[in-house]
């Protein structure tokens, strides 16, 4: 478990992920399942993890898998803080169930059971259902029904006109209290109820709409499919952030610089533990996304963040770019201080960076310059660093 999650979890499993992700995606058809198909660079499961994994309220997430599909799966996950997956069973219900069954002995209080195959997840239909929470059992996210429906009769022609007022689509994720949706779907085991909203309101109790999203389709057909590709097939954007950060110097015999002890004959002063370099790094980030900066998400009156490394800062910002689809293209570090010399140390620094964010050393540049002895760095009174970002987001 990371310090990130560590940090997640103080304050007990509130709020759980459940993401479902045993079928085998016969109606797309291929050799590998669907989720498991790459779409925009990375397996079409690991788009709705990212956005679990970087959202602030949710405290953990867990996978419901194909016991075939272990390999797929480390794939798909490799570098995000996620609970040990769990196999699934035949049908979506019995996936949800065992998962469900699987989260027991964690207590969570709230569940928000997704499909894999819904990508394009985004953090704010995820917070309107948290939202509902407050006050109702269970909320999903849904649409209104737009087109006309028609009933057909087994040769094709229309047996009737269906009145489309007050039907809505229903999307995942599906949040729910975790005791009465557990034992919900104990009690419903062997129906084939398609969703789990259904499954809660077999008990009698009431489950509400929130906006879903039309991003948020299930990729169901090799269609779908395709036009979730062309969302990947256009120039995309460049976005390009700035960070700057200062700590003073203080007692101490090392710093830690971009991840990297240092030592010195001095420290840094600092609520974590004061790594310049990376606090940069990951305001450059935020910056690039429009993010706001390292206060907003890790506040220094918060104290989970006392002493903590640094590494769980950067690590989010760049889980906030991968939430969006996005990727870092490069990073540009300088750090400005006369002691110590960061020569020696540059290339451990640029793999640490590049280790935290999953990018190859190429894409990471690590620079140091003096001030000339001039002002506070020049003194000796502190440490600067200054970064840019550079960021891909989809067109
Ligand atoms: N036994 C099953 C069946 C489905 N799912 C998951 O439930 C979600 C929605 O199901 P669906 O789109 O129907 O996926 P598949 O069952 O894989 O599709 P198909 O019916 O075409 O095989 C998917 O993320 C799928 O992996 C699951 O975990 N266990
Ligand atoms: C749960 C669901 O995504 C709600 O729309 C949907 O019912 C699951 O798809 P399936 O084809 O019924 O498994």
């Amino acid at each position: 478990m990371t310090a990130d999650s560590e940090g997640k979890r103080q304050g007990g499993l509130k709020r759980v992920a459940l993401v479902v992700a045993a079928g085998r995606g016969y109606r797309v058809g291929g050799q590998l399942p669907k989720q498991y198909l790459t779409l925009g660079g990375r397996p079409i499961l690991r788009h709705c993890l990212a956005t679990f994994a970087a959202h602030p309220d949710i405290s953990a997430v867990r996978v419901v898998i194909h016991p075939d599909d272990r390999p797929l799966y480390e794939q798909a996950a490799r570098g995000l803080d996620l609970l040990e997956p769990v196999p699934g069973g035949a049908e979506r219900q019995d996936s949800v169930r065992l998962g469900l069954e699987s989260l027991e002995g964690l207590a969570p209080d709230q569940v928000l059971i997704h499909d894999a195959a819904r990508p394009f997840l985004t953090m704010d239909v995820i917070d309107r259902v948290i939202a509902a929470l407050d006050t109702h059992a269970g909320a999903i996210p849904a649409l209104p029904q737009a087109d006309t429906l028609k009933r057909a009769d087994d040769d094709g022609g229309i047996a009737g006109t269906v009145d489309r007022a007050g039907l809505w689509r229903a999307q995942t994720p599906q949040g729910f209290r975790f005791g009465p949706i557990m034992q919900a779907h104990r009690a419903a085991a062997g129906q084939t109820l398609t969703d789990d909203a259904a499954v809660l309101e077999a008990t009698g109790q009431t489950v509400v709409l929130t906006p879903g999203a039309e991003d948020n389709a299930k990729i169901t057909t090799l269609e779908d499919l395709h036009r979730a590709e062309r969302r990947f097939q256009g120039p995309g954007e460049i976005r390009v952030g700035h960070g700057f950060d200062v700590h003073a110097c203080g007692p101490g015999d090392h710093v830690v610089l971009g991840g990297v002890r240092i030592p010195h004959t001095q420290g840094l002063v600092g609520h974590s533990d004061a790594d310049v370099a990376l606090h940069a790094l990951a305001d450059a980030i935020y910056g690039a996304i429009a993010a706001g900066d390292i206060g907003r998400h890790f506040p220094p009156t918060d104290a989970r963040w006392k002493g903590a490394p640094s590494d769980v800062f950067l690590r989010h910002a760049g889980g906030l770019v991968e939430a969006l689809g996005g990727r870092i293209v490069n990073l540009d570090l300088t750090l400005i201080c006369e002691r110590p010399k960061i020569g020696p140390h540059r290339a451990a620094i640029v793999a640490r960076v590049a280790e935290i964010l999953g990018l190859s050393g190429g894409r990471v540049s690590v620079k140091a310059t003096t001030s000339e002895r001039l002002g506070f760095t020049g003194r000796g009174e502190g440490l600067a660093a200054q970064a840019t970002a550079t960021v891909m987001l989809p067109g």
